[in-house]
């Protein structure tokens, strides 16, 4: 029987989905072993400085060691939420396969009495790390305070109970991955708060030499899922912004037309460019990179560059 190893990080978040991967994986290749191996990056070490990684252009700290891992033999097949790997690969690593995406949308977990971002009191406290999430809150309703919030879910979750939030806001993906869903009391809808790129979709990666374990991987590729997160990369990669950037995007698909939304925003909220561009689904790269073209020329890349200094 061959083995195959699978290395993620050893968050509940992480090690649910990879739990998934593995089960799937098993269903198209029951005659192969899988081994799921944790590695710690540096996001997991440094918690209290992601921002201060990110300002120095490291973008990877979610992936890194996991990565030197893959490049290593040390693991085979590496799975990262798509959202925190950034859009280039090393040398010597690609994504295999992209697996069917869950919800992408932000959700609201409230306290007693604050279960909708709409009916939240004047003032109320809103815990989120994500810049994009702060920028987006604030637009819609400029009297929030945003108090940043971060850790990994349970932290968060916990931090709803000290009472210094009214709400927090995570991603409905990261909930229900860990059978945390009976906790959402809102899914917010992309017109009020636009996911981040990628939200809600897994990759995984390999060795790009590596034939078996992208055979072993792609089984559970979902070309649907990897027209719309392609896109919304695109556009990402188009802004020359990474994963800790004010930036939205989400592409949809209907009939094998593919529409792609992305928002750029002033860090404060005071602004936001809106864009949308459609195609043929099999075009998504070219439409992703496109919309990027229309919201520099809009003047985005000011938000961009704010956003690193
Ligand atoms: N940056 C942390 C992170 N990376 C992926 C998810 C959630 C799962 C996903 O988006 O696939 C989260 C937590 C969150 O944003 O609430």
């Amino acid at each position: 029987m061959r083995t195959v190893t699978v290395g993620t990080r050893g968050s509940t978040l992480a090690l649910a989905q990879t739990r998934w991967v593995i089960a799937r994986l098993k269903e198209e290749w029951p005659e192969t072993e899988f081994r799921l191996q944790t590695i710690s990056t540096k996001g997991d070490r440094n918690r209290e400085s992601l921002e201060q990684l990110a300002q120095k252009g490291d973008k990877g700290f979610w992936v890194k060691e996991i990565e030197d891992a893959l490049l290593q033999n040390r693991v085979d097949i590496a799975v990262h939420s798509l959202k925190d790997l950034p859009t280039e690969q090393p040398e010597g690593l690609e994504v295999a396969s992209i697996p069917k995406r869950v919800d992408s949308r932000d959700v609201l977990v409230g306290r007693e009495g604050a279960k909708k971002l709409a009916d939240l009191p004047q003032g109320a406290r809103v815990g989120t790390s994500s810049i994009r999430r702060k920028a987006f809150l604030k637009s819609y309703r400029p009297d929030l305070q945003v108090i940043d919030l971060r850790g990994n879910i349970d932290t968060r979750l916990a931090a709803l109970g000290t009472g210094d939030y009214d709400a927090i806001i995570l991603a409905a993906a990261g909930l229900i991955r860990t059978e945390l869903r009976h906790r959402i009391d809102e899914f917010i809808e992309p017109d009020i708060l636009l996911p981040a790129p990628g939200q809600g979709a897994l990759a995984l990666e390999t060795r790009a030499d590596d034939d078996l374990s992208i055979e072993v991987a792609y089984a559970i590729h979902d070309h649907l899922t990897d027209d719309r997160i392609t896109a919304e990369r695109e556009f990402l990669a188009g802004l020359g912004a990474g994963c800790m950037a004010p930036v939205g995007a989400h592409a949809t698909v209907k009939g094998g037309t593919l529409t792609l939304e992305g928002w750029v925003a002033a860090l404060d909220g005071t602004h936001v460019i809106r864009a949308t561009s459609s195609g043929e689904a099999g075009e998504c790269a070219d439409i992703g990179a496109e919309l990027a073209e229309d919201m520099l020329k809009q003047g985005a890349d000011r938000f961009i560059e704010a956003a690193r200094a």
